[in-house]
């Protein structure tokens, strides 16, 4: 990274913190949550009892001897980290953690009748199939006659604000939702992403939640290939369920039907989606890495190459961006550009912010926010930027 020294990584074990208050309240939650659930087994509750022991007061434990992703793991730096208290070590190491182990808990890895149900499942459908989803398609049809700058920026602007229904995140602030997004952005490199959006080829989409986030990304991409604007995308999901809300390939089908179900103008998107895919107009990628308890900085070689190769790379969400910039107590006017040009190609983040991450901020715009909320604006999810490099 040319002229910036690296910042503290930002660990979970100051109380009063936000990291802290994940791990210590957030995670306790979420494992409530998936009890109730499903009917899940002795077995499984006694694993989930054993979980949320380990990450109150015990250590990070080795992975089973026969785990299939032991070796991953091991080189996503478990060996290092085994033996360790969940709150000592790098935040974004023991939040992914957690979610691998609580997988494990239900059962999900297998073998075994759990094996692949998602616990995460009936709140991404609830959400799916809500009300403010509903109003969200309907609106396509009031969008239908405008013109098409003017849609791709509606489109765009919905796909930055999706990323406020998180359902992780409302589980520990549940007015999150009802707060009135802030207008304005707290960063707009607006202008040059619609510059890199024009005339190009390979659009790459890192995805982050399912539900109400993953169906305007989704509209997004079918309107730009639709207009001719990208010739491909690329949708990156995750291959397990993961930070409660985030999703795989199996919300991405389900958005898919959710979308040529509807009614009026979201069903034409969905099926143009739906040939996109069977032409390969739109891939959907689940690559491990996409689950690494790591900064993009390590990136593995062939995503590194499949990311060089595109045109943009857009990154969605609180956590893409912890992990675009690196989990660290950056002081936010560090330049974006410098944090990420370890990144292989040209890279935007659509971001609502949900954690104490921030660069790229102007100074008087840093100054302004402090003074009219303290910190909280770093943590609320009523701000959101548009961050190019
Ligand atoms: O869905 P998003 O936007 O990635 O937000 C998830 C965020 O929620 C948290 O789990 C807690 O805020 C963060 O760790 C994470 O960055």
């Amino acid at each position: 990274m040319p002229d910036t020294p690296p910042a503290p990584v930002i660990l979970g074990n100051e109380p009063g913190s936000f990291p802290h208050s994940v791990l210590a309240e957030r995670h306790p939650a979420i494992v409530r949550q998936v009890r109730e659930a499903f009917p899940y087994g002795p077995e499984q509750h006694r694993a989930l009892d054993a979980l949320v022991e380990s990450c109150a007061k015990g250590v990070i434990e080795p992975l089973p001897a026969d785990a299939s992703d032991g070796d991953r793991w091991a080189a996503w730096g478990m060996d290092e980290y085994v033996g360790r208290s969940w709150f000592d070590v790098p935040w974004l190491w023991s939040e992914s953690h957690f979610y691998r182990r609580l997988l494990d808990a239900v059962g999900y890895f297998g073998p075994g009748p759990w094996q692949g149900i998602d616990p995460f499942r009936p709140s991404k459908l609830a959400e799916l199939h809500s009300r403010e989803t509903d109003e969200e398609l309907a609106a396509l049809d009031d969008l239908a006659d405008r013109p098409v700058a003017e849609r791709t920026e509606a489109l765009l602007h919905g796909s930055l604000w999706g990323n406020r229904a998180d359902l992780g995140f409302r589980l520990s602030d549940a007015d999150a939702e009802a707060r009135a997004a802030v207008p304005g952005l707290v960063a707009d490199d607006g202008d040059a992403l619609r510059r890199l959006l024009t005339d190009a080829d390979t659009l790459c989409l890192i995805a982050d939640n399912a539900g109400r986030e993953l169906i305007p990304d989704l509209l997004l991409i079918a309107h730009l290939l639709a207009h001719g604007t990208i010739r491909r995308a690329v949708l990156h999901v995750k291959p397990y369920p993961y930070y409660v809300s985030d999703a795989t390939t199996a919300d991405v089908v389900d958005a898919l039907r959710r979308l040529t179900d509807a009614p009026g103008e979201a069903a034409g998107y969905g099926r143009r989606l739906w040939s996109a895919m069977a032409d390969g107009g739109l891939t959907v990628r689940a690559h491990p890495f996409s689950c690494a308890p790591l900064p993009y900085a390590d990136l593995p070689d062939d995503f590194r190459a499949e990311l060089a190769a595109a045109t943009l790379t857009l990154v969605k969400g609180d956590l893409n961006y912890r992990r675009l910039v690196g989990d660290r107590r950056w002081p936010p006017t560090t330049a974006f550009a410098e944090v990420t040009a370890h990144f292989p190609g040209p890279v935007a983040a659509l971001r609502t912010l949900k954690s104490d991450v921030i660069t790229g901020l102007g100074a008087d715009t840093e100054a302004a926010l402090v003074a009219a909320e303290g910190q909280r604006w770093r943590t609320s999810g009523t701000h959101a930027l548009i961050q190019v490099r």
